[in-house]
């Protein structure tokens, strides 16, 4: 058993990079790791978007924005896969379920809709510009874009067949909404053995600030570790270099 504190050794690490982190650091191999970007929509990011017309409080939103593209780089550079989540469904929401499903009765998107007609078909419908990944984080070659129609990015879904097929150990979290959709993935992956790791300052909630603090709290005590972008780059940006 590890010691409390020590370095946690993830997959095969021996020669890969140590990540400051919290509770303890990790030793992670970048081709056993996978940067995943949860969300960074227009619907999530941008004025006008869907959680801004639900009355959600989105300037904090932006700042993620800059930050997760530094991770991305790096991510490239050393490797590591970059893999893009998007949510929401087909524009006849066939996929977001009928009143039989607790989603239609939860999800703040659908609700809004039916408040308000005038978005009808508007609000993260694939193909719509509420859907769209925001311009400043467009996919590059190389990298994976994944749909998903839950909270978790693992409910039906490609993400663990995509994860396992590449002998990915470590999923680093950057996007919206912490305490939404980035925990409800990080959980689900530490039930299927995948390693989480949330950039806590690449990250962004909905609802209070306590939220971000409640989600950092639960990953940092039960379900993974945090870390910053400044010790991601700085723990990936040698490999990147070397
Ligand atoms: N991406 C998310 O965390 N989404 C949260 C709420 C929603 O999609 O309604």
């Amino acid at each position: 058993m590890a010691d409390e504190g020590a370095t946690v050794l993830v997959g095969h690490s021996e020669h890969g990079v140590t990540l400051a982190a919290r509770p303890e650091p990790l030793r992670l191999a970048p081709s056993e790791t996978a940067v995943v970007v949860i969300d960074m929509q227009n619907a999530y990011a941008s004025p006008g978007g869907y959680v801004d017309q639900a009355g959600f409080d989105i300037s904090g939103a932006a700042g993620t924005i800059g930050k997760i593209a530094t991770v991305l780089d790096t991510a490239r550079r050393a490797g590591v896969q970059v893999i893009y989540l998007q949510n929401g469904w087909d524009p006849d929401y066939v996929e977001a379920g009928g009143p039989g499903s607790p989603n239609w009765h939860k999800s703040n998107a659908l609700k809004t809709m039916r408040k308000r007609p005038e978005l009808a078909g508007t609000l993260l419908a694939r193909g719509g510009w509420d859907y769209a990944l925001v311009d400043a984080l467009r996919p590059q070659p190389g990298d994976i874009s994944l749909h998903k129609t839950r909270y978790s990015a693992f409910f039906n879904s490609q993400l663990d067949s995509t994860l396992r097929a590449r002998g990915i150990r470590t999923i680093v979290f950057v996007g919206i909404a912490t305490n939404v959709c980035v925990e409800s993935t990080l959980r689900d992956g530490f039930h299927l053995e995948y390693f989480g790791v949330m950039l806590e300052d690449a990250t962004h909630h909905l609802g209070p600030e306590a939220m971000q603090q409640a989600t950092v709290y639960n990953v940092e005590k039960f379900f993974g570790w945090v870390s910053t972008v400044a010790d991601f780059c700085g723990s990936f940006g040698q490999v990147a270099e070397g």
